[in-house]
C-alpha cells in the first residue's frame, strides 16, 4: 500500500520541501546517531536539491555520500551523476574527501567497478544490508527507477546490493543499487516532477502489476515529493 501524498503546487516548492526535510533529517539522524548516510539521485529535480543544500549550514563530517545509480561514462563527463553533484554541492561546501563515496566507474570492465562499489558499501555498513538513512530516488518516464530500467536483468537480482545493468535503450551500461539495497533505506523518498512523468506515475500508482514494464512499481516510498503537473 502506498503512502499517501499531496501533490506539491509546483517544482520550485517542492524542491525546498526536499531540501528543508533533508535538514530536519540529517540534524535528527546526527543528533542520534552521530553519522548519516545518504544514497543519491541523477536527474534534473535532485539537482536544484543538492545547490540548494549547499546554501545550508549542515553537519558535513558527519554526512556520508554515495550514489544509488551511475552511468558508465568517467567521472568529469557531462553524463555523471557524480559529476552533476559535485558540481551542486561537494565542490560547494566543506565536504571530507573521506566521506565522498562515488561509484569507481570502470567504462571498460562496469561489472568489476560495481563489484568493487558493493564491496566499499559492505565495509562501510558492516551489517547485512544496507542501512541507509536516507534513499533518494527520481523516476524516468518510463517508470525507471535508480538504474532498474524495464525489462533489464537488475530487476530480478536479489543477492547484491550494487550492480552494472545493460540498458538496450541507450546501448549502454548502467550502474545501480538493486531492489534489496533500496528497500533498506529508514527513509525512501521518491521525487517526481514534470508532465512527461504522468502516465509513468499513474501506472506506478493505479496500474496492474507490472515491476518488469514499470520497475517504480516495486519501490514503497516512505515518502512522495510529486508536483502537481506530474499528476493526472
Ligand atoms: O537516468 C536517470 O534518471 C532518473 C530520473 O531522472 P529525471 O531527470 O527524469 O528526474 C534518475 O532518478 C536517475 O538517477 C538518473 O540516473
Amino acid at each position: 500500500m502506498n503512502a499517501p501524498f499531496e501533490p506539491f503546487p509546483d517544482v520550485p516548492t517542492l524542491q525546498q520541501a526536499v531540501t528543508d526535510a533533508f535538514c530536519d533529517l540529517v540534524n535528527e539522524t546526527v543528533a542520534q546517531r552521530g553519522t548519516f548516510n545518504v544514497s543519491l539521485s541523477g536527474g534534473s529535480t535532485p539537482k536544484r536539491v543538492y545547490e540548494l543544500l549547499s546554501q545550508r549550514n549542515l553537519p558535513w563530517d558527519a554526512i556520508h555520500w554515495f550514489w544509488g545509480d551511475e552511468r558508465n561514462v568517467p567521472p568529469d563527463h557531462p553524463d555523471s551523476n557524480f559529476r552533476m553533484v559535485k558540481t551542486a554541492l561537494l565542490d560547494q561546501v566543506p565536504i571530507p574527501q573521506a566521506n565522498q563515496h562515488p561509484v569507481p566507474v570502470n567504462v571498460d570492465d562496469p561489472d568489476d567497478a560495481a563489484r568493487q562499489y558493493e564491496q566499499t558499501l559492505r565495509e562501510h555498513f558492516q551489517t547485512g544490508s544496507p542501512e541507509w538513512d536516507l534513499v533518494l530516488l527520481g523516476m524516468g518516464d518510463d517508470a525507471h527507477t535508480a538504474s532498474l530500467f524495464p525489462g533489464t536483468d537488475a530487476l530480478s537480482v536479489r543477492d547484491r546490493w550494487f550492480v552494472q545493468n545493460w540498458v538496450p535503450k541507450f546501448d549502454a551500461f548502467r550502474y545501480t543499487l538493486t531492489y534489496p539495497a533500496i528497500e533498506s533505506g529508514r527513509n525512501i523518498w521518491f521525487l517526481i516532477t514534470g508532465q512527461a512523468k504522468r502516465d509513468a506515475l499513474q501506472q506506478v500508482l493505479q496500474g496492474p502489476a507490472d515491476a518488469d514494464r514499470y520497475p517504480s512499481q516495486k519501490i514503497k516510498p516512505t515518502r512522495w515529493f510529486v508536483s502537481a503537473d506530474a499528476c493526472q
